[in-house]
C-alpha cells in the first residue's frame, strides 16, 4: 500500500454469524479517496460489511484488500482505519482532551508539539476550550465532534462511519456532514458511511453501495443510484414514495 488512501476491495466475502450458515456474500469496491455511502434496509448487513472492512468480523471466505495489501487476517488495531459509531466513541472517565489525545498515543504520553496538535484538532471542530470537560458534559453533537477531532489526529487513510450522526436533528446532521466533508477532503480519506437518511447520502457521498438481504445489489454513483427516477427498482422501493427525504 502506498502512502495515499487505498481503494478497498471486498472480494468474494462470505460471512454468517452462525458459521454453519454463511448467508451473507459481499463483493464491492470502495474507491480511493472518495466518500461512499452504504445504504439498504434495516438488517440487510451494512454494519456487518463495515465490520468486515474494519476487522471486527472475519470472513469465512474471500479477501479484504486495501490497495494491493491483503488485510483479511490483519487485526483491527493494525488496520489503517478510524471508525465512528452512533454512540460510545468516547471514554467517559477521560477528559475531551485525552479522548482526542488517544488518537496519537494510547498511553497518553504526548510531546508538547503533539499537545498542540490535539488543541488544533479541537479548534478545527469548534471545540476550543472544551478540553477539560468530560463526555457527559457535552451534547450528542459535541461528542461526535470530539470523535472527529480524534480522526483528525489519528490521520489514518480510511474512515468508516456507522450511522455516526443518526441520533442528531436534521440541521445538526447537515453541520456534521459539512465538517466530515471538510476533514475528508483535507486528507482524501477513503470513507465509507452507513446511513439511513438518503438525503444525507446524496449530500455527502459521491458513490453508493446498496446492500439487501446480505448481498450487494447495486453500486455506482450516488447521484444516479439514489435518484428515484433513475435507479433500479429495489432501491426505488427502498427510497419510498418521497424519494427518501
Ligand atoms: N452479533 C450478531 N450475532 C448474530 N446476528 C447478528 C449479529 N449482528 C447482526 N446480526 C444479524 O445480522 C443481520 C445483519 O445485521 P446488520 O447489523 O449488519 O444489518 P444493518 O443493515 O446494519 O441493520 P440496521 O440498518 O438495522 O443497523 C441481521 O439479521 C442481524 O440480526
Amino acid at each position: 500500500m502506498t502512502g495515499s488512501s487505498p481503494q478497498i476491495v471486498c472480494d468474494g466475502l462470505r460471512f454468517g454469524y452462525d458459521p454453519r450458515n454463511p448467508d451473507m456474500h459481499f463483493d464491492c469496491v470502495f474507491p480511493a479517496g472518495r466518500i461512499t455511502t452504504l445504504i439498504g434496509p434495516s438488517g440487510s448487513g451494512k454494519s456487518t460489511l463495515l465490520n468486515l472492512v474494519a476487522g471486527f468480523e472475519s470472513p469465512l471466505e474471500g479477501r479484504v484488500l486495501f490497495g494491493e495489501t491483503d488485510m483479511t487476517a490483519t487485526p483491527v488495531s493494525d488496520r489503517p482505519v478510524s471508525m465512528i459509531f452512533q454512540e460510545n466513541n468516547l471514554f467517559a472517565h477521560l477528559s475531551v482532551f485525552d479522548n482526542v489525545a488517544l488518537g496519537i498515543s494510547s498511553g497518553l504520553r504526548l510531546a508538547p508539539s503533539q499537545r498542540a496538535t490535539v488543541e488544533e484538532a479541537l479548534q478545527s471542530v469548534e471545540l476550543a476550550g472544551f478540553g477539560v470537560r468530560r463526555p457527559a458534559e457535552l451534547s450528542g453533537g459535541e461528542r461526535q465532534r470530539v470523535a472527529l477531532a480524534r480522526v483528525i489526529v489519528r490521520s489514518r487513510p480510511v474512515l468508516l462511519l456507522d450511522e455516526a450522526f443518526a441520533s442528531l436533528g436534521p440541521a445538526l446532521r447537515r453541520d456534521m456532514l459539512e465538517l466530515l466533508i471538510r476533514i475528508q477532503r483535507q486528507r482524501a480519506m477513503t470513507t465509507v458511511m452507513v446511513t439511513h437518511f438518503p438525503s444525507d447520502a446524496r449530500f455527502a457521498a459521491s458513490q453508493a453501495v446498496f446492500v439487501s438481504g446480505g448481498q450487494v445489489l447495486a453500486t455506482g454513483s450516488a447521484e444516479t443510484l439514489l435518484d428515484p427516477e433513475r435507479t433500479v427498482p429495489e432501491i426505488r422501493a427502498y427510497l419510498g414514495g418521497s424519494g427518501g427525504a
